[in-house]
C-alpha cells in the first residue's frame, strides 16, 4: 500500500543542542536506510517550511505505524497520513 505522509517538525527551542543534533542525525540515518530499502519512496521538503511530504510503500497501516513510531523525531512531529489508491486515469 502507498501512503502520503506530511510531517511537520517542531523541536522545542530549549532542547539540549547535543540531544537535538543526535536526534536529527539518527533521523537522517533512519530515513536514508528506509529510502535504500524502498520503503520511503519519496521525500520532499515543503518549500519554506520545516515540513516534508513523503510517500511510503508498506504492507498495510500497521507497518506504516511501525515506521512512523520509529522516527527519532517522532516526539516532535505533527503527522498527517493519507492512504493512496490508484487513479483510474493514471498511466
Ligand atoms: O527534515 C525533516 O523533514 C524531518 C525528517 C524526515 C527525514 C529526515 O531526515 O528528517
Amino acid at each position: 500500500m502507498l501512503f502520503a505522509v506530511q510531517m511537520t517538525v517542531n523541536i522545542p527551542h530549549d532542547l539540549d543542542p547535543e540531544v537535538r543534533a543526535d536526534t536529527v542525525a539518527r533521523e537522517k540515518a533512519y530515513a536514508q536506510e528506509l529510502q535504500r530499502d524502498g520503503t520511503w519512496k519519496h521525500l520532499w521538503r515543503i518549500a519554506g517550511t520545516y515540513s516534508n511530504l513523503s510517500v511510503f510503500e508498506v504492507a498495510d497501516g500497521d507497518a506504516l505505524n511501525d515506521v512512523i513510531w520509529g522516527l527519532p523525531l517522532f516526539p516532535y512531529m505533527d503527522i498527517e497520513v493519507t492512504a493512496l489508491a490508484r487513479h483510474p486515469s493514471a498511466i
